[in-house]
């Protein structure tokens, strides 16, 4: 399956039909993602979950870099990430979770999410570095757009979301991580907000992300240090709300989300919207100035050096 070769715009505030035929337009054009309602027709049970009936992903027109399923006697979705090598969020990978958001979001069948990993031993890498390393400014603009979208999506969802972070998970895979209601993780990865560590800054959202997780005094230290805890840390800190073994994350993930789900949803729902409302009203108040602020920094030849230096750096290690 190729990638998205074209540019796309995702409107800040778009009419919920414009969106929609831009989406549907997306889809159309490119195959980026299905969403299947599990058909009864198909009976293999998934052998992850063991319980879960697991949709077949066609050939035509689906994407092999996000396999997402929804269970119909459940209404939980799982969401799957496999971007070889290690997940990192391109445009393009943004661009297909932001357009399952979307679809699950608005799916009266669908009441809960979780987000998984394919890949072994890695959860999801974080941004793509090679988007900001000598990048063309229009897209640089555009992924980070994509990008703020999908925290808007994920952190403001209706749904009962969940990550079973089953393998490493820095920097943005740690933030798409923090924006669900519950993690469960695999002991032996590390997971944190990095950024100072590559010599870039976590933007003040990712800040506000962490820091309604874990609270101010231990983000401030994490922040600045740029801490990868390892999963027991990540657990002691609240980052984290459960540890199991690798083999039974997908179904502590599962089994939390039927526990939420006993609760009434409307009330969770207002509930939910209450407490991250106002961090989410925040980035929306400033997306413009961010975007701008965003590539007047990664444009700015220190930081190019500096990115240029941590590929150099990563390329090494995996020799
Ligand atoms: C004052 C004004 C302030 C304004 C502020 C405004 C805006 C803020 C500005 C900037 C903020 C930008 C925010 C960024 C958030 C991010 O997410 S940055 C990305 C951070 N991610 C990382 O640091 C992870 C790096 N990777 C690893 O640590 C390891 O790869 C791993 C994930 C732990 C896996 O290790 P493993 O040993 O299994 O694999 P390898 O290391 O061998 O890697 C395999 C392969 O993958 C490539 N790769 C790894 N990570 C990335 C990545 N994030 N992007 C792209 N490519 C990646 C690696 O190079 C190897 O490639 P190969 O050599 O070609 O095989």
């Amino acid at each position: 399956m190729g990638q998205v070769q074209s540019r796309l715009t995702i409107s800040p505030t778009p009419t919920k039909l414009a969106w929609m035929m831009h989406l549907r337009m997306l889809t159309t054009m490119h195959g980026l993602c299905e969403v299947r309602q599990c058909s009864k027709r198909w009976k293999n049970l998934c052998p992850q979950t063991k319980n879960l009936q697991k949709c077949q992903m066609s050939s035509a027109g689906s994407s092999e870099m996000l396999q997402v399923t929804v269970d119909d006697k459940s209404g939980i979705a799982t969401m799957t990430m496999c971007r070889p090598p290690v997940n990192s969020l391109n445009l393009e990978f943004l661009t297909q979770i932001n357009i399952a958001l979307e679809k699950l979001e608005n799916s009266k069948d669908c009441s809960g999410l979780i987000i998984t990993s394919k890949i072994p031993k890695i959860f999801c890498a974080g941004l793509d570095i090679m988007e900001m390393y000598q990048p063309n400014v229009d897209r640089l603009q555009e992924f980070w757009r994509t990008l703020q979208e999908m925290y808007i999506r994920l952190y403001g969802s209706q749904l009962i979301t969940a990550a079973a972070i089953n393998g490493a998970s820095p920097a943005g895979g740690c933030l798409m991580a923090m924006s669900c209601d519950y993690r469960v993780m695999a002991p032996g990865y590390k997971i944190g907000l990095n950024e100072t560590q590559l010599g870039i800054v976590a933007p003040f959202w990712f800040q506000d992300l962490i820091i309604n997780t874990m609270g101010f005094r231990q983000s401030e230290m994490a922040l600045q240090l740029g801490t990868l805890f390892t999963s027991e840390e990540a657990l002691n800190l609240g980052m984290v709300d459960k540890i199991v073994p690798q083999e039974q994350v997908m179904e502590t993930a599962i089994q939390e989300i039927h526990k939420w789900k006993k609760i009434p949803g409307f009330a969770r729902q207002i509930t939910k919207s209450a407490l991250r409302k106002p961090s989410i009203d925040k980035l929306h108040s400033k997306r413009e100035e961010d975007i701008a602020n965003f590539r007047d920094f990664i444009t700015k030849d220190s930081i190019q050096k500096t990115l240029g230096m941590y590929i150099e750096s990563l390329k090494k290690k995996a020799k």
